[in-house]
């Protein structure tokens, strides 16, 4: 359907001042130790919030690369109300509108639906990128309801944004207390893609109020929405 992942992850844009081993080229035209943050996500649509975490994720994180894996399916949301995924997929792309940001529809292409599924794929085949799995505080709330989610935290590396007004019951929630002892000082973000799994972070970063529910609600209701900002 026209639509290409990140089969090979292109060399960084900038990797100077983090003092961390770069990224080399290895033979096969990879790259050993990109660090990645993965997005996984509905985007149905896709919205200036998601485009604030990642851009958020590339400077606290020092990630040469953010991918938008839009999710052909969660698997606890209803099929009825979820866009195409070439629509979603299309405006995805439109919202990015960034060089080091990557929308994928590469869940499609692996066939995986389960996010702990996704990241042992992607490990497989990226066995040199170290990847920090994305999500904003709604998601830690829900996080011990997806499959075998404990295994999530022990795959990768995890950075965890704010959102109003999830913030306070995400840090309070089953997910942050199982893994409490390896909660990461926010001071020490920048090397956390670095870190053995389990690790994770909370980030303090400016909130941004944008949802696709209320998008979606908005488009139903037929107003004017300012969809994007
Ligand atoms: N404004 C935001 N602030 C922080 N995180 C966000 C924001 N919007 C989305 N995210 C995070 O981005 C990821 C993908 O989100 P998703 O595509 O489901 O958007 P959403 O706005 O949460 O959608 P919906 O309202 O349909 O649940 C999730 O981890 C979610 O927590
Ligand atoms: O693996 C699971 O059981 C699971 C359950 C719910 C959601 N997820 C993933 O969580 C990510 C965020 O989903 P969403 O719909 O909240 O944007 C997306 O990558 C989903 O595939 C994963």
């Amino acid at each position: 359907m026209g639509i290409r992942g990140p089969d090979r992850p292109a060399p960084p844009a900038t990797h100077g001042g983090t003092g961390r081993t770069p990224p080399r080229p290895l033979a096969n035209g990879l790259w050993r130790g990109l660090r990645i943050g993965l997005l996984g996500g509905s985007f149905n649509p896709a919205h200036e919030g998601h485009r604030h975490m990642s851009l958020m994720a590339l400077k606290r994180l020092g990630l040469d690369q953010v991918w938008w894996l839009v999710s052909p399916q969660n698997p606890l949301k209803p099929l009825d109300g979820m866009g195409k995924l070439q629509d979603r997929i299309t405006r995805a792309r439109a919202v990015a509108a960034h060089p080091r940001i990557i929308v994928s529809d590469i869940e499609t292409r692996l066939g995986t639906r389960f996010t702990v599924d996704t990241l042992a794929a992607l490990k497989t085949r990226f066995p040199a990128t170290r990847f920090v799995w994305l999500m904003g505080a709604d998601n830690l709330v829900q996080v011990p309801r997806w499959r075998s989610w404990t295994r999530i935290f022990t795959t990768v590396p995890v950075a965890v944004f704010p959102r109003h007004p999830y913030s306070t019951q995400a840090l309070g929630g089953k997910a942050s207390r199982r893994f409490a002892a390896m909660r990461v000082d926010a001071r020490r973000a920048p090397g956390l893609a670095d870190l053995p799994p389990p690790a994770w972070v909370f980030l303090e970063a400016p909130l941004h109020p944008a949802s696709a529910t209320a998008i979606r609600q908005q488009r139903a209701a037929g107003t004017q929405a300012v969809e994007t900002r």
